[in-house]
């Protein structure tokens, strides 16, 4: 559907490229994210899709045809490509029909009635119904974000490309926004791609995600399993805001602040001072006079409770525990996990992860002061 092939865009007096050898492939309505922090690329790489931006290197195809390379740059407006903004960029002079309807209007061959009709079908896939006659700033932020997408998608593009689309509303609206745009898009059978520095929503919404940094594409796979197999240590901190633990090697384990870790392979291959990570659902809390963090701060997430702790060697952890159990700010607790959930990264964010031993032979660790 899109491919992209070794893209890369430099722009001048830059030390790295905005996008670095980026190789992607699109299928047929599939909605794919591009995540990552501020900077590290990913409108320059929807303006690259679009036809905003031409590679200095690399080509780009959607449905097999060449669009972009760097001797060739089809205009935007001949791409046949949907554009959904942040701020929705409506046009506040036209009712919702007529904002619909003017993506179509550019279209050579539509008749008035065929015009009418295709508003309709899109206004519906929308829940835009009853709300053609009015104009944008009669609209609730939700309501206008939707009349863009409808706006969009009313050409039957073949794919449609949004830039925080979610990112202007607030929270309630943005929640239930990235569940209707999930379902719209799928109703229409269109592909898409979707721009997010939001991990949540990238997973909520896309069949899968690439995560950027630094103009490269650090790993692309499906939200679970970028959840499940982070290939680096970057993926795994931006995507599941895990806890990392410093470790050094002994023999056949690895020492922490904590205890001793015993590992399924030594991990020969492996430097001698590696980070472990722990989920913040993977740690468990239990009130402990002796024991190794203090609880220095407490969240209420509705259904859970998220507490901030710091260890005596000043490191930070997260634990998100059930509401059944409350601790004070100030508790001193013990910190417990099961070893199996451990996964390996490298300090120097060079992929590899070795799964913790599964035997039942591997001691559970104690976290405690000794
Ligand atoms: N027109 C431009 N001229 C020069 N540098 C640019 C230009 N556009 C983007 N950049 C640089 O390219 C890099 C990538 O920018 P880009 O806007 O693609 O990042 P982003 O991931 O979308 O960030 P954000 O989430 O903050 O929008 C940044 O270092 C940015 O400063």
């Amino acid at each position: 559907m899109l491919s992209l092939h070794g893209v890369v865009k430099d722009f001048p007096g830059a030390i790295l490229p905005a996008v670095d050898n980026v190789h992607i492939n699109l299928y047929p309505g599939e909605l794919l994210g591009l995540l990552g922090p501020s900077g590290c690329g990913k409108t320059t790489l929807l303006r690259l899709i679009a036809g905003f931006e031409q590679p200095q290197a690399g080509r780009i195809f959607l449905a097999d045809r060449e669009i972009a390379c760097p001797n060739c740059n089809l205009p935007p407006e001949r791409r046949g490509v949907g554009m959904v903004f942040q701020d929705y960029a409506l046009f506040p002079h036209l009712t919702v029909a007529q904002n619909i309807a003017f993506g179509l209007k550019q279209q050579k061959g539509w008749r008035r009635s065929g015009l009418q009709q295709r508003v309709l079908e899109v206004m519906t896939l929308a829940s835009l119904e009853g709300l053609h006659k009015r104009y944008p700033h009669e609209l609730s932020g939700g309501q206008q974000q939707r009349v863009a997408l409808a706006r969009a998608l009313a050409p039957n593009p073949s794919l449609i490309l949004l830039d925080e689309p979610l990112s202007n509303l607030d929270v309630q609206v943005r929640l239930r926004l990235r569940q209707e745009l999930r379902t719209i898009l799928k109703k229409a059978g269109t592909s898409a791609v979707l721009v997010t520095h939001d991990q949540e929503e990238a997973l909520s919404v896309c069949d899968r995600v690439a995560v950027m940094r630094q103009g490269r594409v650090e790993q692309i796979a499906t939200p679970q399993d970028l959840y499940d197999q982070p290939a680096t240590r970057f993926v795994a901190e931006f995507v599941t805001q895990a806890n990392f633990i410093p470790a050094q090697r002994l023999l056949q384990s690895w020492k922490t602040e904590f205890g001793t870790i015993y590992l399924a392979e030594p991990g020969v291959d492996l430097e001698d001072g590696v980070d472990l990570m722990l989920r913040q659902e993977d740690l468990r809390l239990e009130l402990d006079p002796q024991g190794i963090a203090v609880v220095r701060d407490r969240q209420f997430l509705g259904r859970e409770q998220r507490y901030s702790l710091v260890t005596e060697s000043g490191l930070e952890l997260v634990a998100r525990v059930a509401l059944s159990q409350t601790l004070e700010v100030g508790d001193r607790v013990a910190v417990t996990f099961d070893p199996q959930v451990v996964k390996v990264f490298r300090r120097n964010n060079q992929p590899l992860a070795v799964v913790a031993d599964r035997s039942p032979r591997s001691p559970l660790p104690v976290l405690a002061a000794s």
